[in-house]
């Protein structure tokens, strides 16, 4: 028996194609055209898939994503993507997508996927019980040591790593193991919110507070109160509002907009940023005061590719849990496979690892996930390996030409960088006229 699906697709040919696809499996099936008729069908019963195209007329799908992940957190978001790169599909996962198609779409693996991930939902596995530190490797046990030290301290924890890297499986790992365990914990990003915005989620506001308050509202504080706010993207907090979380955090009072009474609360506060806040400080984008404030207990999470010693551990914890959720237990890697992950260098950290292995449960038929299985988005991870037969890790290759090291290295790097030949060229060392120079003369594309 299906579930519920809406296809937002501005063309009729590719709504009806899926239309008769899903209904074939008992899915109940609606259609918007626009991101308006998007909303109206998500408002008015609960979906179990959305099939987003990504030039859907209306709101670009850059905005409704978030927007909608936000509405509705549990509902599985996926975009149909025409010539998205890495760089896009990154952006589009980390705007809450869980997972893209690449258009034309093949229509037996949005069969599989929409069903797959259907059914991994009863069985997913909640944040509070992933384990931030897996790994051997030595950055990743300071990281625990450090965590475990700082668990019982009421202070604030800023912790800082790049994109994807886990910071709020980290955050959540603070709160369910600390003090404050079963009290709440309140989530809040900070990124892109107008400073109204902002002020009335964590504050909240009184009736009449400004024209569109038309009742009370209680804010983030205040529903966190005894236990945790984590503060994601905490570097993009708008200036006017990082005063007044300063003083939350000093004197451990705040005022609702519109009241005149202060409120006392108890927080612990865990912010998050991928942004290097000592930079921000001295450009003046965030208050020194207030980085002085958060930064006495900072964790650091480090980037995949500074501990390629885990990949292995990582992505074998990662493809048992993913093939207990999406019904396909028991799933393996090749020795090629596995030597192509820990090659690769991830961008997108965890968010990324996790997503190519969800993918390839999804989509592939065999027992043992093989190097050929392993796509980002039409990035096959085998062309990173010339020969997809031979065995090859972190070890160097005596038998590859100068050449072909060179043009493996450049598009590795390429890739990493997303396509952008000037970030890929200030990689390398080189100036961006050499780098499009090598480029031609290899034959490598530029478009990743
Ligand atoms: N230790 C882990 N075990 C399993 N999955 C993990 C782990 N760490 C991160 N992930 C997965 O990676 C994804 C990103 O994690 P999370 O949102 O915590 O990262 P982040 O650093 O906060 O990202 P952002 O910078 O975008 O806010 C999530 O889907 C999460 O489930």
């Amino acid at each position: 028996m299906g579930g519920r699906c809406l296809i937002a697709d501005a063309d009729p040919l590719v709504r009806a194609a899926i239309r008769r696809l899903l209904e074939e499996r008992d899915w109940e099936v609606l259609e918007a055209r626009n991101s308006h008729e998007a909303h109206e069908h998500l408002r008015r019963a609960p979906l179990d898939a959305v099939l987003l195209d990504d030039r859907l007329p209306g709101v670009s799908v850059l905005e409704l994503l978030p927007e909608l992940r936000e509405l509705y957190p549990h509902t599985p978001l996926m975009v149909l993507a025409e010539n998205a790169s890495i760089d896009s599909a990154v952006r589009l996962i980390k705007l809450g997508a869980e997972q893209f198609l690449p258009k034309p779409v093949e229509l037996p693996a949005l069969l599989r996927m929409v069903e797959r991930l259907y059914e991994a939902r009863r069985t997913r596995i909640q944040p509070e019980e992933l384990d931030p530190f897996l790994g051997t490797s030595p950055l990743i046990r300071t990281l625990e040591a450090t965590a475990r030290r700082v668990l019982d301290s009421d202070r604030s924890i800023l912790i800082q790593g790049e994109t994807g890297t886990g910071k709020g499986v980290l955050a959540c790992w603070l709160h369910s193991k600390g003090p404050r365990a079963h009290e709440p914990l309140v989530q809040l990003n900070c990124a892109g919110l107008s400073p109204q915005f902002l002020e009335t989620e964590l504050f909240g506001h009184e009736r009449g507070a400004f024209t569109s308050a038309v009742s009370r509202k209680q804010g983030l504080l205040e529903r966190a109160h005894r236990g945790t706010v984590f503060l994601d993207e905490v570097g993009d907090m708008d200036p006017l509002v990082q005063p007044k979380l300063l003083k939350v955090l000093e004197e451990r009072r705040f005022r609702r907009l519109g009241e005149v009474e202060e409120r006392s609360v108890d927080i612990r506060l865990v912010a998050a940023t991928h942004q290097d806040l000592v930079e921000r400080v001295r450009t003046r984008q965030f208050r020194g005061d207030l980085f002085f404030r958060i930064s006495t207990l900072p964790l650091r999470i480090p980037a995949l590719r500074e501990r390629p010693e885990d990949i292995s551990l990582l992505s074998h914890t990662l493809l048992e849990q993913l093939s207990r959720e999406l019904g396909r237990p028991g799933l393996g890697l090749t020795a090629q496979a596995e030597a192509a992950l820990r090659t690769y260098p991830w961008p997108g950290n965890m968010r990324e690892l996790r997503n190519v292995l969800e993918r390839a449960v999804l989509l592939s038929s065999h027992p043992t996930l093989r190097v050929e299985d392993l796509e980002f988005n039409g990035f096959a991870i085998a062309r990173m390996l010339a020969d997809p037969h031979e065995e090859t890790g972190n070890a160097p290759e005596p038998h590859l030409t100068l050449r072909e090291v060179e043009r493996r290295h450049i598009t590795q790097v390429l890739e990493a960088e997303g396509g952008h030949v000037g970030r890929a060229a200030q990689r390398l060392g080189i100036p961006r006229s050499s780098l499009y120079q090598k480029l031609k003369n290899l034959g490598i594309s530029s478009k990743v």
